[in-house]
């Protein structure tokens, strides 16, 4: 929609509604030619432009001479050497001046070669504009006016405040409402038209002048003068009390191009010349490109004066453009330049809005009927409706709304995790299943019935996505090969006549821990998940100091177990230790390079075997080579010195009787001992344990103590997992079992590591309690983006691994925890989840056969 221009170029100048929308237009651009000055009639130049009617502009001289070039051109308004300044206002550039008065922005420029005539142009104009707009308020009663002024010139690309007599340099800034604004700019506020006029007069005396060949008041700068009008109607009943207008008008007086030939400048002048030419080269580019319609990149960067006029420039300003030109034939180059920006510029389209601002009176009054609204909204009484009243209720009411959500944002992710859940013990999603399908969906159904709070730690999505498909996508292989390696949920179709038995493992087969779920009886089922979750949350509890875990641990272990303290002994009696291992160094778990192979003679059963690995690992002198640090030697008690296995770390060329890691694994694969481990049977209080007839009995003994042992000396959690995944009964895994055991047992004597490894697993735990129970599921989100976890199972993820931090107790618990870590590993891994938060920094990389794992472990610990 057009501006209504009548009202505007009118002597009156009335707010009509039809002004409210953007309005586009087209820069209005005039041609001035001003008449031959005394040096070029001195010269005898001849006058080469006739202006033949009021639009048309024609080179008269000799038109066939520069055939490439227009001979005529038309504008909105051109100008020949005998009309006034006040003529080219009033018959256009008036209209759009005074807009400024209805709320639009305009600017008013003059664009032309040096000596042209554009300050004696654009003086006048601002003149003219400004006394009808002292005018125009002066008749106004209905409105308040309030009027600022601020001016900048910009010499050598600097911008500069001329109001102000620092001569200070200032910035340009990018403000997201209001574009490029100059920094620290100074704004006077108008007491009247002859404080304007003495400001401007002020601005004169500041501006960059200088005398040139072609112009002794040459000026040395871009000049833009900014006249600021507010406006708002006088309060009475039925004004429009609502708006507040606010406009700039831009009075810019441009350098003028010039020619070094023709200004004869050197030095400074030249040095200012040059910076004009550039700017005003890249104000001719913009004008160009945005005459093409502006879809190519428009540099308004290239130059402070094409920032500084970005937004009158296609911009939401109206804009008026005065080029003023010699008509000597001497400067016939520099006027067809100026013709051809001109003709540029008129094709250039603006997008000026009305700008509306909400005044403090009509936001008062808005507020007042906002208030009136939510009162009856809130059913307050009658006359009730002062803010301290609403805000008190309106209060209220959030509070109980928030509640309200949080109470369905529970109830949506237990009923999300039942779902998952289902979904993952029958293997059927029930979305995907036709309608009368009723099956499942009675199952599904049934099972919403019930609550079942922790079922997130059973959860399947996560483990069919990031299960064993995903680890071997991200080659964690760490289970050996004798080992079922089902992960991902059982794919089971229903039949709610049958039990539903839940597997969570196929390879703990070996440990007969099946749980049988039977759909007739969900109210067991949730009984058990619910006892679950209490007792995970009682181990939340339970968790504010890590030696209360522990002692709950001990507490639940077996009587007719020996203590590990005893089982250490016992070993210890079987084994000796070098004299080497007295000066052993361990390292903390944060990676520090230790030496190990010290407490690893420990492990040799007699002398003779003892004094051949010492001689292996002392120089003739009898002191330690560096190569002890590289070899862990094993001799389980139950073997003979000629089994001795040594797992060489780096050097392989050791000579003593060694397997190096595929010799190990060979071995244990061909073991004739079956990988499944014996059924756990209970030894007998007293009875002896023959280690080569019961070795299933031995082991289950070795890992209660293992188990007890890493409790003690806080192990971190996911080499207990790693541990049990890895060791499940293979007769070979003895020398392991016994490495453990010996390697807990020195660990637990080092009161210094003990203590570190135990701040490190509170840190851990508490960090865990923490974020369950402190955080508010945004601020998890907020948590998790931070820390690179992807949302889409999160939540879940965060149970896990609250899980895998609470639930040591036993050996059930480390089986469930064995599963869900090697889940969250794989999680963990794919998505590089910060490694402090799971204890990855333990996390034996790639490979994950037993004797690699146990050789980075050892290192680490
Ligand atoms: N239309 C005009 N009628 C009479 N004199 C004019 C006219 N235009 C300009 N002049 C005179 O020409 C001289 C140069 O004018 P002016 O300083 O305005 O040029 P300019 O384009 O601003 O030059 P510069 O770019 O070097 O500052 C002045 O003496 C001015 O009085």
């Amino acid at each position: 929609m057009r501006l209504n221009m009548e009202s505007i170029s009118g002597d009156e100048f009335e707010i009509s509604d039809e002004q409210d929308s953007t309005a586009q237009e087209k820069i209005f651009v005039t041609v001035r030619v001003r008449p031959l000055n005394g040096k070029e009639i001195a010269k005898g130049d001849a006058s080469d432009w006739e202006c033949i009617n009021n639009t048309t502009i024609i080179f008269k001289n000799n038109p066939s001479e520069r055939s490439t070039y227009p001979n005529a051109y038309t504008f909105d308004r051109v100008y020949g050497c005998d009309s006034s300044t006040k003529e080219v206002y009033e018959e256009g550039v008036k209209g759009i001046a005074l807009s400024v008065l209805n709320g639009i922005n305009s600017s008013i420029f003059a664009y032309g070669q040096t000596s042209s005539g554009k300050t004696y142009t654009m003086s006048g104009i601002t003149e003219y504009a400004i006394a009808d707009i002292y005018d125009y308020i002066s008749r106004q009663n209905d409105r308040e006016f309030a009027l600022k002024f601020s001016a900048i010139e910009i010499y050598n690309e600097c911008v500069r405040d001329l109001l102000s007599h620092d001569g200070a340099q200032l910035r340009l800034l990018d403000d997201p409402e209001k574009g490029v604004v100059v920094e620290k700019l100074t704004e006077a506020n108008l007491r009247d038209c002859n404080h304007l006029k003495e400001l401007i007069s002020a601005c004169e005396a500041e501006r960059q002048t200088g005398e040139t060949t072609l112009n002794e008041m040459s000026s040395r700068s871009h000049q833009i003068l900014r006249l600021t009008v507010e406006s708002s109607a006088c309060a009475y009943e039925g004004s429009d009390s609502g708006r507040t207008l606010a406009a700039s008008v831009n009075f810019v007086d441009l350098a003028g191009s010039e020619r070094a030939s023709q200004t004869l400048a050197a030095g400074t002048r030249l040095k200012e010349g040059s910076h004009i030419n550039r700017s005003l080269l890249t104000l001719g580019t913009v004008i160009r490109k945005l005459s093409e319609g502006g879809k190519s990149h428009i540099p308004y960067r290239n130059s402070k004066l094409t920032r500084i006029l970005q937004n009158s420039l296609g911009g939401n300003a109206r804009t008026a453009i005065v080029c003023t030109m010699s008509p000597a034939h001497s400067h016939v180059d520099q006027s067809r330049n100026t013709l051809l920006f001109a003709s540029c510029a008129k094709d250039v389209s603006t997008n000026a809005q009305v700008n509306v601002v909400i005044s403090d009176k009509a936001l008062v009054k808005q507020l007042q009927q906002e208030l009136a609204r939510l009162a009856n909204e809130l059913k307050l009484p009658p006359g009730s409706n002062d803010s301290a009243a609403l805000i008190k209720e309106m209060e209220l009411q959030i509070e109980k709304m928030g509640k309200e959500i949080e109470e369905l944002t529970q109830q949506r992710d237990r009923a999300e995790s039942r779902l998952d859940y289902l979904i993952r013990v029958t293997g059927t999603d029930p979305n995907s299943l036709p309608w009368g399908e009723t099956e499942t969906s009675d199952i599904y159904e049934k099972s919403l019935i019930n609550e079942y709070p922790a079922l997130e730690t059973y959860e399947g999505d996560s483990m069919n996505k990031y299960g064993h498909a995903d680890m071997e996508g991200s080659k964690v292989d760490f289970l050996d090969e004798n080992s079922p390696r089902h992960f991902s949920g059982q794919h089971y179709v229903p039949d709610p006549s049958k039990e539903i038995t839940i597997n969570p493992e196929d390879s703990y087969k070996d440990q007969s821990i099946e749980k049988t779920l039977s759909i007739d009886n969900n109210n067991n089922i949730a009984k058990v998940l619910e006892d679950s979750s209490k007792e995970e949350d009682q181990n939340i509890e339970e968790i504010s100091s890590i030696n209360n875990i522990i002692t709950a641990d001990e507490t639940g272990m077996d009587d007719s177990y020996e203590s590990p303290k005893e089982i250490t002994q016992d070993v210890q009696t079987k084994v000796e230790r070098s004299p080497c291992s007295s000066d052993s160094e361990i390292s903390d778990s944060e990676g520090i390079c230790l030496t190990r192979s010290k407490s690893c003679y420990a492990l040799t059963t007699n002398a003779s075997s003892e004094k051949e690995v010492i001689a292996e690992n002392t120089d003739d002198n009898g002191s330690e080579t560096g190569k002890q640090d590289e070899h862990i030697q094993i001799i389980p008690r139950s073997k003979s010195e000629a089994d001795v296995k040594t797992i060489d770390q780096q050097d392989s060329s050791t000579p003593v009787t060694s397997l190096d890691e595929k010799e190990i694994e060979q071995k244990i694969r061909s073991s004739d001992v079956s990988n499944e481990p014996d059924k756990k049977t209970e030894p007998e209080a007293n009875e002896p344990i023959d280690p080569e007839k019961d070795w299933s009995m031995v082991f289950e003994k070795q890992r209660r103590e293992i188990i007890k042992l890493w409790n003690e000396c806080n192990t971190p959690l996911i080499h207990r997992t790693y541990f049990f995944l890895l060791f499940k009964g293979d007769r070979s895994d003895s020398v392991y079992m016994e490495v453990e055991l010996r390697r807990l047992s020195f660990l637990k004597n080092t009161p210094s590591r003990a203590t570190s490894a135990r701040a490190l697993s509170r840190e851990r735990v508490m960090l865990s309690k923490k974020m369950l129970k402190k955080f508010s599921s945004t601020q998890r989100d907020v948590l998790f983006q931070k820390w690179g976890i992807s949302l889409d199972s999160k939540y879940r993820r965060f149970q896990l691994s609250q899980l895998v931090w609470t639930k040591t107790n036993d050996i059930d618990h480390i089986k469930e925890s064995a599963e869900i870590v090697a889940k969250l590993v794989g999680i963990v891994e794919l998505n590089q989840t910060p490694k402090e938060l799971f204890g990855l920094s333990f996390l034996p990389k790639q490979d994950h056969s037993k004797s690699s794992f146990y050789k980075s472990t050892i290192s680490f610990t």
